[in-house]
């Protein structure tokens, strides 16, 4: 077991009120253990399984497994053949809020997309008309490209932008904007990779002012009545109930709304409806989310010569039989 630093003492202690909770938060973020895979079914899920497969949570769509024990499912065929997207259970977590949503949406705009997990989500989940999936670090485009073109969502449009251009662009036009934002990566620690840096008050800083920039884009391109869901890997409460509250009070249109089937993974750090996945839930390495609705009625229609000239288009290829 490796041994915490005094950073993540001190936060496990504005994390939580009892000793045997900090000891367990610290424990899941020192002594990684494996957590379970998730697949979401991109294609009708076949009638035999090639996995074991866990009992589902609450919070689980019907159309995703948890695997159980130490599978690979990125390895099967299945997978080569976009049947399925694999991905951690902390990210079906974190996408539960999209069960709040009435279906189908129009359009939904995922902000920070690649490599694609809350796009297939939001997919599967919102059945949205329109797809727009962005990615501002040019070269992470191509891998979203080549997940949305594997699990075959060609009609997905897909943007290189800063998110300051969809709030220019498509002012007040998304029925749904998804904000997965870049984060200290907390969570990473309880999957055993590197997170350097990740309790550091400067860090944590930076990608706080970065995460209110994203969001004061995104909560201008949401449309009157539209939602705006966001998600971080991370614990610290800068860059979550605390983003999030500052964005109520910056856009004061936008309301924190409940989401039942996360209901007992309400966050105690905040007096509006946000949820929190512990790393010691042994469900997946954590995170944090929330969705807020845009009680202003007032709503723009979709700029094309804009999705046009910036939107790229995937192709589908042809499968070799
Ligand atoms: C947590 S990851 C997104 C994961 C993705 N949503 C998924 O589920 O597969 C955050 C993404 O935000 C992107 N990003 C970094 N800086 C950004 C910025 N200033 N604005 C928007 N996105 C940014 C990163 O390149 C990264 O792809």
């Amino acid at each position: 077991m490796g041994e915490p630093t005094n950073l993540l003492l001190k936060l496990s202690r504005r994390l939580f009120a009892e000793e045997r909770d900090r000891a367990a938060f610290v424990e899941a973020l020192v002594n990684p253990q494996p957590f379970p895979t998730a697949v979401v079914w991109m294609q009708p899920r076949p009638e035999v399984v090639p996995f074991a497969i866990a009992p589902p949570l609450p919070w689980q769509p019907a159309w995703c497994d948890r695997l159980s024990g130490d599978q690979r499912p990125g390895q099967h065929a299945l997978h080569q053949d976009g049947a399925y997207y694999c991905l951690d259970m902390a990210s079906v977590f974190s996408a539960g809020v999209f069960s709040a949503i009435a279906t189908p949406t129009e359009s939904v705009l995922d902000l920070c997309a690649a490599p694609g997990g809350k796009s297939m989500l939001a997919w599967k989940a919102l059945m949205p008309d329109h797809l727009w999936c962005n990615e501002v670090i040019r070269k992470r485009v191509r891998i979203l490209i080549s997940n949305l073109k594997r699990c075959g969502l060609t009609d997905a449009l897909v943007f290189n932008l800063d998110p300051q251009t969809f709030a220019e662009q498509l002012s007040r036009t998304a029925s749904v904007v998804v904000a997965d934002a870049p984060c200290s990566g907390q969570s990473l620690l309880a999957k055993g990779d590197q997170a350097l840096g990740c309790f550091h008050p400067v860090n944590i800083k930076k990608n706080a002012s970065r995460q209110k920039r994203i969001l004061a884009s995104a909560a201008q391109t949401v449309a009157g009545g539209g939602y705006l869901a966001y998600m971080t890997c991370t614990f610290s409460p800068e860059e979550n109930e605390q983003v999030v509250d500052w964005l109520i009070k910056k856009f004061p249109q936008f309301e924190a709304v409940d989401v039942p089937v996360l209901a007992d993974h309400a966050s105690p750090l905040a007096a509006f409806p946000c949820y929190r996945l512990w790393p010691q839930s042994g469900l997946g390495a954590g995170g944090f989310t929330a969705l807020l609705r845009n009680k202003a009625t007032s709503t723009e229609a979709i700029n094309l010569d804009f999705l046009t000239a910036k939107g790229m288009q995937i192709y589908s290829v042809e499968r070799s039989p």
